[in-house]
């Protein structure tokens, strides 16, 4: 069966949809491409990139009394300019970080069938292992050239522990002992909170404001949703995407590199930039919630991946949403109690969600509909 048409059967219903990887595309995807035909599915234009460095943000400077303050400067400047910042000494366990990175890497390695025991299901999309969503018929339904694991991991009570991979054992439940994921899950819920600390004193809010929009009074984060990328070599880099270019539409997003290839590209003056992997390193962005609820201050910057022609790209990428007293509009506390400096309107959450899935569908940017 042509790729195409294996992959129109396998489709989920949609308003956005996903795609399972298919053995075509397993085939495709071990093989590199070494076969030299790209189907038509996946051909996408890629066009050019330039080297870039993104600004590198160091945590045990920020926690440091007497650096704080000029790296709490540094972590303003890069969420204000360029919305993306590498985040050095992160403070996340080691140990935790390499289990989460091994476990990522092995899971990928598995042969498509066992992978496909957690091929998300009908219409739920955002649990479960296949293509990443696609961007909708506006960029022609185009697949990505990668495999992705999609899952809710905070709160607790929102997992759908039956997609979660049971294989490599690591990622599921070893007696007495909590599995790579939810570990790493709670590592980056603290390193989120420190964050939003040092961008609450950027901002010049009270820090309650800007982390209570992430987290409830109990201390439990609203919510944190995981994708975890396996982006195969392509011998063709220019004519495929990763991931195609996009916001992320959560507050914040915090990239671990478990196979580390470069492939991300940020979006700058109309240029693709790369972003490298720099060893030990996290790589944070701004999400549209975070850049809404800071009225437009911090940036949130498109950027897409590109496989790299050699090697895999395998990465951990988990998103924390935020909303404040159930809203997402600027922060009461940044306007100074003058509504009339909103640049955004406010939204219920649901709305911002559904909202959010109609704009991708219909290609347009969410953002720029909930300018005032
Ligand atoms: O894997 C990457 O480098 C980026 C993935 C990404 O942008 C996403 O999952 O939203
Ligand atoms: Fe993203």
């Amino acid at each position: 069966m042509a790729i195409e048409e294996e992959a129109a059967e396998t489709a989920a219903p949609k308003l956005i949809g996903r795609d399972r990887v298919t053995d075509a595309a397993a085939t495709l995807f071990s093989a590199g491409d070494d076969s030299g035909q790209i189907p038509d599915k996946f051909v996408e234009a890629t066009g050019e990139d330039e080297a870039f460095e993104l600004p590198v943000v160091d945590m045990a400077k920020l926690l440091d009394p007497e650096l704080s303050a000029s790296e709490t400067a540094k972590l303003g400047s890069a969420c204000r300019d360029k919305g993306f910042f590498q985040l050095t000494s992160p403070g996340v366990d080691e140990e935790v970080m390499r289990r989460m990175k091994e476990s990522a890497a092995e899971f990928f390695r598995l042969p498509l069938e066992t992978k496909n025991a957690i091929a998300f299901r009908g219409d739920d999309i955002f649990h479960g292992f296949g293509h990443h969503f696609n961007r909708g018929p506006s960029v022609g339904n185009k697949l990505d050239w990668a495999e992705c694991v999609l899952l809710a991991t905070q709160p607790v009570e929102g997992r759908k522990m039956d997609m979660w991979p049971a294989n490599p054992p690591s990622f599921s439940s070893i007696p007495g002992c909590r599995d790579a994921l939810d570990k790493y899950s709670l590592e980056v819920m603290d390193l989120t909170k420190r964050l939003l600390g040092f961008m609450a004193v950027d901002l010049g809010v009270i820090e309650e404001a800007l982390v209570g929009a992430f987290f409830s009074d109990d201390g439990a984060v609203k919510g944190q949703n995981v994708a975890i990328h396996h982006y195969p070599p392509c011998r063709q880099p220019e004519k495929v995407l990763g991931i195609a270019p996009h916001t992320d539409f959560l507050g914040l997003t915090v990239l671990l590199h478990a196979v580390d290839t470069p492939g991300l590209q940020v979006r700058r003056g109309g240029r693709w930039l790369p972003v490298g992997p720099l060893p030990g390193a996290l790589v944070v962005n701004v999400g549209d919630i975070l850049h809404v609820l800071t009225n437009g201050v911090y940036g949130s910057i498109e950027h897409r991946v590109v496989p790299d022609a050699e090697r895999g790209r395998t990465t951990v990428v988990m998103f924390q949403d935020a909303s404040a007293d159930g809203l997402v509009g600027p922060l009461p506390e940044l306007l100074g109690g003058d509504d009339a400096r909103a640049r955004y309107r406010s939204i219920g959450r649901d709305e911002y969600t559904k909202g959010h899935f109609v704009a991708v569908a219909q290609g347009t940017p969410f953002l720029h509909s909930l300018k005032k």
